[in-house]
């Protein structure tokens, strides 16, 4: 068998004693973790600053490999896969969210949310109506043909969201989502993942420092010193 196609039964995602310490530190950043999320599956992961969060993000999320042990995202073994296949799995099967939205500041809000799709080789018009489409879904629809500097930091958090679910991908990472807002636009922001997971059937792994952010994930993964507490 191909080492792309290892079979495993309905996970979305298989972590098997994965391994990162960074060069020139003397300790792993994620020291031999193991867990399973299943399509549809929000899971949280909470833990003090410098724990490992965003590495293990990573590491799920194509943007890095393992020094040691196994990711299976559905049947691909991200592990054994060079930078190419990682940067495919990435753009087709993969959405991220981050604390300080990255979005590009020359685009419109809609713009942002068609790129993408037209990454992915859609035509401009195509990509613009799915965009559209979404944008009004995640309650953007009078601020789409705005600037990110224009909109609020909820907006754009929307327009992320919108950005990393556009291409339909099978797991969405988030890396502290809500870190950057208010309450309100917090609770909004978590209510739209929320309500995403629910309708779509998207994966969610998130990391968060809040509490109340975790407790509306199916369950909570509880990190310290690169380990599961
Ligand atoms: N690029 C890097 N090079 C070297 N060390 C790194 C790098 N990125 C992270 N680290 C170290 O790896 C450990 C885990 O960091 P990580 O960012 O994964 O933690 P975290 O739980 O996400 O923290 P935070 O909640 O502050 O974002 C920390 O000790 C951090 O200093």
């Amino acid at each position: 068998m191909s080492p792309l196609r290892m079979s495993t039964v309905g996970s979305m995602l298989n972590v098997t004693s994965v391994t990162k310490r960074y060069s020139g530190q003397d300790t792993d950043a994620v020291a031999g973790v193991s867990f399973v999320a299943v399509p549809g599956e929000f899971v949280a992961l909470m833990g003090p600053s410098g724990c490992g969060k965003s590495t293990l993000l990573h590491l799920c999320g194509a943007m890095d490999r393992p020094d040691r042990g196994q990711i299976l995202l559905g049947d691909t073994n991200l592990a054994r896969l060079g930078d190419d296949q990682l940067t495919l799995v990435r753009r087709q099967r993969i959405g991220f969210v981050f604390q300080f939205f990255n979005l590009l500041p020359t685009l419109t809000l809609v713009e942002n949310v068609a790129l993408p799709l037209l990454l992915a080789g859609a035509s401009p018009a195509e990509a613009t109506r799915r965009a559209r489409s979404l944008g009004d879904r995640v309650g953007l629809a009078s601020r789409l043909d705005a600037y990110p500097a224009q909109v609020s930091g909820g907006e754009m958090q929307r327009a992320a969201i919108a950005r990393a679910i556009v291409h339909s991908p099978a797991l969405l990472i988030a890396d502290e989502p809500t870190g950057n807002l208010d309450s309100g636009n917090g609770a909004r922001v978590l209510e739209l993942l929320v309500e995403l997971n629910a309708s779509l059937r998207l994966t969610i792994l998130l990391a968060t420092h809040a509490s109340d952010i975790a407790a509306a994930a199916h369950r909570t993964l509880h990190m310290r010193d690169g380990q599961f507490a």
